[in-house]
């Protein structure tokens, strides 16, 4: 029987570090994703989970360390292309329509206009945004502004997708579209890592926690044994509460 070779799974982070003007951001993450799942972020303000995610799709170019993509043993921190996404808290949306904005996603992969506009089509109903189709979409709300950039994402079929507190700045019945997009994401075959500050979300979507805190992985932990018996200090103490907000580093 064929193997296929995953270019993107594991994921294998070692010592990664940033530190802009001297100031140590990321001071030796070590993370490891395997092939399947959701695995939430968490961890106080400034401990470095943006930083980590735009580290891991390209957009912050490390100062040192290692990511190994995929399990054919070949590492060098490349980043295999459109096969890993982010979306971001406040989604990116042009002056266009919302079939347009989604459409978007498959143009850098060389994907006919028609073929193009037929598969937004598609993944708009499956984030509930089909009938929306023609309007603008500067005129969506917050929440459907994200299921805009989860559809653009999704699209792509990413392999790895990253997603930097997507409900932060929703209600609770368009954050809880935005988790059942996710899963169906996840369910569709995209591995994800996600970072919240909402600790009931983790519990509903998480397989697993990645803990942070000043700049550094303190563990990572299935979920329930996660909230039962954190392995950290730090972790403890975040989840009752007790924390201080932001860690010197
Ligand atoms: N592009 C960047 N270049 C340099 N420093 C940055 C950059 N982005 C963030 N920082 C700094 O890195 C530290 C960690 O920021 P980051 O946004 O990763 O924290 P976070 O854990 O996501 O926090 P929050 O929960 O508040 O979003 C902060 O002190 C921030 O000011």
């Amino acid at each position: 029987m064929p193997t296929t070779v995953d270019d993107i799974l594991p994921l294998r982070i070692r010592d990664l570090r940033y530190a802009p003007s001297g100031r140590e951001v990321l001071a030796g993450v070590d993370l490891e994703l395997g092939a399947e799942g959701i695995t939430l972020v968490l961890g106080p303000n400034g401990a470095g989970k943006s930083v980590l995610l735009r580290t891991i799709c390209g957009l912050i170019r490390p100062g040192g360390g290692h990511i190994e993509w995929g399990g054919t043993g070949q590492g060098g921190g490349g980043l295999p292309g459109h096969r890993v996404k982010m979306v971001f808290q406040h989604p990116m949306v042009l002056r266009a329509s919302v079939l347009d904005n989604v459409a978007l996603g498959l143009k850098p992969l060389g994907v006919a206009r028609g073929e193009r506009r037929r598969r937004a089509q598609a993944v708009l109903a499956r984030v509930g945004l089909a009938h929306r189709a023609e309007d603008s979409a500067r005129q969506l709300s917050g929440g459907e502004q994200q299921r805009l950039a989860l559809a653009r994402a999704w699209l792509t079929r990413p392999r790895l997708l990253l997603l930097d507190e997507p409900t932060a700045s929703l209600d609770p019945s368009a954050s809880a579209e935005v988790e059942r997009i996710i899963r169906e994401i996840r369910t569709d075959g995209t591995r994800i890592l996600m970072v919240t500050h909402n600790l009931g979300q983790a519990t509903r979507l998480g397989d697993d926690i990645v803990f942070m805190a000043a700049g550094r992985v303190c563990e990572q932990t299935p979920v329930q044994r996660f909230f039962a018996r954190p392995q950290s200090e730090a972790a403890r103490l975040f989840i009752q509460g007790e924390l201080p907000w932001k860690l010197a580093f």
